[in-house]
């Protein structure tokens, strides 16, 4: 039988990251978790890109440009989704999740899942650097593993 699977390995990677500016003192920890995953596993900083949106639902067209466009071997997609009054967080959810998701399988690239959909405020600080860990950073790890193993087959 034989195993593939990923290294956790730099390699000359080059990195996007789509971050949602909503919430931003959420997701720019997240942000801050992936550029430490990425810089302390020899990634080179000139070689990763972050782009701001104005919201998670902004995301997937902005990942989509990245990931077709050849510059890049993988996309970190970003975000912080905290539910409101309304029926609009599962409406932004819903659609966020569906494009990143065909943003990776239209392009063939690792688009990692970073955005955290939270029912409250605390939820979200425990997955951006607290109790829960860090999304970002372990998207970064996600995506460094799945470039290697894409590398594999
Ligand atoms: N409520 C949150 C939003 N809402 C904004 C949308 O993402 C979008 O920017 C707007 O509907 C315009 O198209 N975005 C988040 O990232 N997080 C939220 O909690
Ligand atoms: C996730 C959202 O869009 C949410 O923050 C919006 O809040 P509300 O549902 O109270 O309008």
């Amino acid at each position: 039988m034989k195993k593939i699977e990923g290294m956790i390995v730099a390699n000359g990677a080059k990195i996007g990251i789509v971050a949602a500016r909503f919430n931003e003192f959420i997701v720019s920890k997240l942000v801050s978790g992936a550029e430490d995953a990425l810089l302390r596993h020899s990634v080179n900083p000139d070689d990763i890109s972050v782009a701001w949106v104005p919201g998670a639902f902004e995301i997937p067209v902005v990942a989509k440009k990245m990931a077709m466009s050849g510059k890049y071997d993988a996309v970190i997609c970003l975000g912080a989704v905290i539910r409101g009054a309304t029926s609009h967080y599962d409406y932004v959810c819903n659609e966020v999740s569906k494009g990143i998701a065909s943003v990776s399988l239209e392009s063939g690239i690792p688009v990692m899942f970073g955005v955290v959909t939270t029912e409250n405020i605390e939820q979200a600080i425990e997955r951006a650097g607290t109790k829960a860990g860090n999304k970002g950073y372990d998207c970064a790890m996600g995506a460094l593993e799945m470039i290697d193993l894409m590398k594999q087959l």
